[in-house]
């Protein structure tokens, strides 16, 4: 077990340093576990805000789902604990930090770049789910970036186990599968949905369905009203895996396995991924 993985562990166990962000829960913050000086990232939670917001077994379904999960593209969560007012959560520390902030630097990633991306975060997503589980919040908010550049998946705090499927409704809407959008059964194909919006989003700088109101964004998500502006150039190579992937029928998206054997996956993505 990593130093950081075992026992009953208190704030005094570490130093805190700077603030990496602030989420809708909380802050996050640099710290160094000190008998080890293993630096982590400690995402502080407040019990009242949990219980406000109704999603303490969620938190708790995210540290066991968590648990189980080793893989280079997802995020550790090596533990937690709480003190009388905070929940702390014992995270992987991300040294690049949060991808959406070098999309809005860059506008949108190259071929090569979002290609590489797209491969590792499916990698991550069939490891996921061949242990029945299913993200169903991949976004850019949720990614890191690892010291070699990286990405890693991050908050499995939406996560579920597929054998309970569930009818809630979570994430932001410009992710979401129609199916999820109509709150119908879903299954693990729903990131496979996400995985492609994503994908559209590394390439020109915005989702596809993005619009003003909400209640537009839904309309054409569950129209699947997939159009490509003229301007960034992209491949069309790109655009038929980004087309196999944003299907409304999941059962017909294009399987993960054969994402990876994709001719744009193939040509562009970094082989190491
Ligand atoms: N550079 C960095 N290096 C490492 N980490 C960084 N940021 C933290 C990323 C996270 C990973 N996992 C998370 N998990 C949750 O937040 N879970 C969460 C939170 C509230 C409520 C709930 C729930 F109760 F609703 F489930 C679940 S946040 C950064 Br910036």
């Amino acid at each position: 077990a990593s130093p950081v993985e075992q026992r009953r562990w208190t704030l005094n166990d570490f130093d805190i340093g700077s603030s990496l962000g602030r989420g809708k829960f909380g802050h996050v913050y640099l710290a160094r576990e000190k008998t080890s000086n293993h630096l982590v990232a400690l995402k502080v939670l407040f019990k009242s805000q949990l219980q406000q917001s109704q999603v303490v077994h969620q938190l708790r379904r995210e540290v066991e789902i968590q648990s189980h999960l080793r893989h280079p593209h997802i995020l550790r969560l090596y533990g937690y604990f709480y003190d009388q007012f905070r929940v702390y959560l014992i995270l992987e520390y991300a040294p690049k930090g949060e991808l959406y902030k070098q999309l809005q630097k860059c506008k949108y990633f190259s071929e090569r770049r979002a290609a590489t991306y797209v491969a590792s975060l499916a990698r991550a997503l069939i490891y996921c789910h061949g242990k029945h589980v299913i993200h169903r919040d991949i976004k850019p908010e949720n990614l890191l970036i690892g010291a070699q550049g990286e990405l890693k998946i991050a908050d499995f705090g939406w996560s579920v186990h597929t054998f309970n499927r569930r009818r809630t409704m979570c994430g932001t809407l410009d992710y979401l599968p129609p199916e999820m959008v109509e709150s119908v059964e879903h299954d693990a194909s729903v990131d496979i949905w996400s995985l492609g919006v994503l994908c559209y989003e590394f390439l020109y700088g915005v989702p596809p369905f993005e619009a003003k109101e909400h209640v537009d964004t839904y309309r054409r998500i569950v129209k699947v009203d997939l159009k490509f502006p003229p301007k960034p150039i992209v491949s069309s190579a790109a655009k038929d895996l980004i087309s196999q992937m944003l299907v409304k029928d999941s059962s017909k998206r294009l399987p993960l396995h054969k994402l990876l054997e994709h001719p744009w996956i193939v040509q562009n993505a970094e082989p190491s991924g």
